[in-house]
């Protein structure tokens, strides 16, 4: 008789978990499931938002299980070291099942654990699960890869999706092993070390019930207007569902499906179109490696950026001068999200008005946002910067002021998290400064007294981006 584990990664639900329900129909009678999570030294970043809230949906997965009276089985070390002990542990262990991780650290660590268990002689049965279509599945026709977003989404869109699954919660409750009572304890004392120094609520976003409800209100409520209201940082007009899908709290075939089955509209066109951008992104990934530090766009490998330490610091305080930038900047680093639309403007500013290295705002929001996804936020990133693929139009800019005069007209959004601005009239809204005069005689208003000065002036900064891009 042997023993099945799955090894649970960014995957913490039950329902349409590939992996999970792999195990679970292929389990005979006597045979056990056992739950593993290892948490990898590499990656335990308590202090930062993005680790505190992946930890935080671990946690409320280990909750759900003990609810269910299942219980995990935590590693804690170097990888190989980590299973070589479970194996040791669990001496009749022969098959393990986990959803796989494409790029990154994810897939060297699986790379290496396959080579591993192979000389253990322990089988192992791995999934695509995270993504509508796996990197490798939508190509040209002569096999390589798309460039163009436009290309790859007529033929994502042609290709058949997966099926959703449900999980037969009666057999799982048969199948797991939960008695770890006599076992080595360390990963699980490591855990509950963890989950003592979390201070961040994340209450409210966290769970497969809150997930569900987050999208059913999102396709009752939303999805006919998303094509109008998505663009508005002041509407609450997207999904919120980013967080879930990278924790995969959610299944995207449950999102894609759920999307699927509501009335034709622009809304629902446009937003599985959005689905597909997670999809190539995690495609473009796979096929760049590198991406995470080398623009994918050769002659920009060699940009002489500038840093000016005490700039960088103003735009992640939100202290730039520059109201629609401050705002998105202070929903950041209050919220651990930040609207669409404000990442491009702020990722342009950090890169094309403060002329700093994409890389180091690459690395700030994966470290402070609650659904940083390696993929999405280096994409992001590089399009941002024109560096990466599908950069159209060619070279874009961002004029902060225009962008917030369109986006948000009535200084809306600023206003709720630029408390110093509350009582600016929305005219003078977007460029108080520019407008210190009229403030001062036909309202009284001090703007120096109330907020900071623009630390840089754009016309003059693109230019000089202009130069430094060679354009
Ligand atoms: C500089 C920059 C960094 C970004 N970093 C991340 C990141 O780390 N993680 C992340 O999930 N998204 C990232 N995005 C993409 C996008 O901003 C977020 O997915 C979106 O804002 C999440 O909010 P939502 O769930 O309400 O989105 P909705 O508008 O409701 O979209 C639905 C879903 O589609 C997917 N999606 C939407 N837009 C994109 C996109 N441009 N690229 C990839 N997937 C998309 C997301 O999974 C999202 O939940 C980044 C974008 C930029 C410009």
């Amino acid at each position: 008789m042997g023993n099945s584990v799955l090894w649970i990664r960014n995957d913490f639900r039950f329902h349409d978990n590939t992996a999970l329900i792999s195990a679970i129909n292929d389990i005979k009678d006597n045979e056990n499931l056992i739950f593993i999570y290892h948490l990898d030294p590499e990656l335990i970043k308590i202090e930062t938002t993005s680790y505190a809230y992946f930890f935080s949906s671990l946690n409320s997965y280990y909750e759900s299980c003990l609810k269910k009276g299942l219980d995990i089985y935590f590693l804690y070390g170097e990888i190989l070291t980590c299973f070589d002990t479970l194996l040791n542990e669990f001496s009749n262990i022969d098959k393990i099942y986990y959803n796989i991780i494409e790029c990154g650290y994810g897939k060297s660590q699986e790379q290496k654990l396959n080579r591993f268990l192979k000389r253990k002689n322990v089988e192992v049965f791995s999934f695509y699960d995270h993504h509508l279509h796996s990197a490798n599945k939508v190509l040209k026709e002569d096999n390589s890869h798309y460039k163009v977003f436009t290309h790859y989404y007529n033929k994502w869109m042609g290709s058949k999706k997966p099926e959703e699954q449900n999980i037969d919660y009666a057999k799982l409750s048969e199948i797991i092993l939960s008695d770890f009572s006599k076992k080595d304890p360390i990963g699980k004392e490591k855990f509950i070390e963890l989950r003592n120094l979390l201070n961040n609520d994340f209450s409210m976003f966290i769970g497969e019930e809150n997930a569900r409800e987050c999208l059913a209100d999102f396709m009752n409520a939303k999805l006919c207007s998303y094509n109008e209201n998505r663009e508005y940082p002041f509407l609450d007009g997207t999904s919120h569902l980013s967080h879930y899908l990278t924790t995969g709290q959610l299944s995207v075939r449950e999102v894609f499906n759920a999307a699927t089955m509501m009335p034709s509209s622009l809304g629902k066109e446009i937003f599985i179109k959005e689905l597909a951008w997670r999809d190539f992104y995690n495609m473009i990934y796979y096929f760049h490696p590198n991406q995470h530090n080398e623009e994918i766009i050769e002659k920009y490998r060699c940009i002489n950026w500038e840093y000016d330490e005490g700039n960088f610091i103003k735009w992640k305080s939100g202290l730039t001068g520059f109201p629609i930038i401050d705002a998105a900047m202070r929903q950041l680093s209050e919220e651990g999200w930040m609207h669409n639309r404000l990442r491009m403007i702020t990722a342009s500013f950090l890169i094309k008005d403060l002329l700093i290295d994409w890389r180091l705002g690459e690395k700030y929001f994966s470290e402070m946002l609650i659904d940083y996804d390696i993929a999405s936020n280096i994409g992001g990133w590089q399009w941002a910067a024109s560096v990466g693929t599908d950069a159209v139009p060619y070279f874009r800019i961002f004029n902060p002021i225009t962008q917030s005069k369109k986006y948000d007209p009535e200084g809306k959004f600023i206003k709720r998290y630029v408390k110093e601005l509350e009582d600016i009239p929305t005219q003078y809204i977007h460029e108080p400064f520019k407008f210190k005069k009229q403030l001062e005689e036909n309202y009284g208003i001090d703007i120096k007294k109330l907020y900071v000065s623009p630390i840089v002036d754009h016309k003059t900064q693109r230019q000089k981006a202009l130069e430094m891009f060679n354009i």
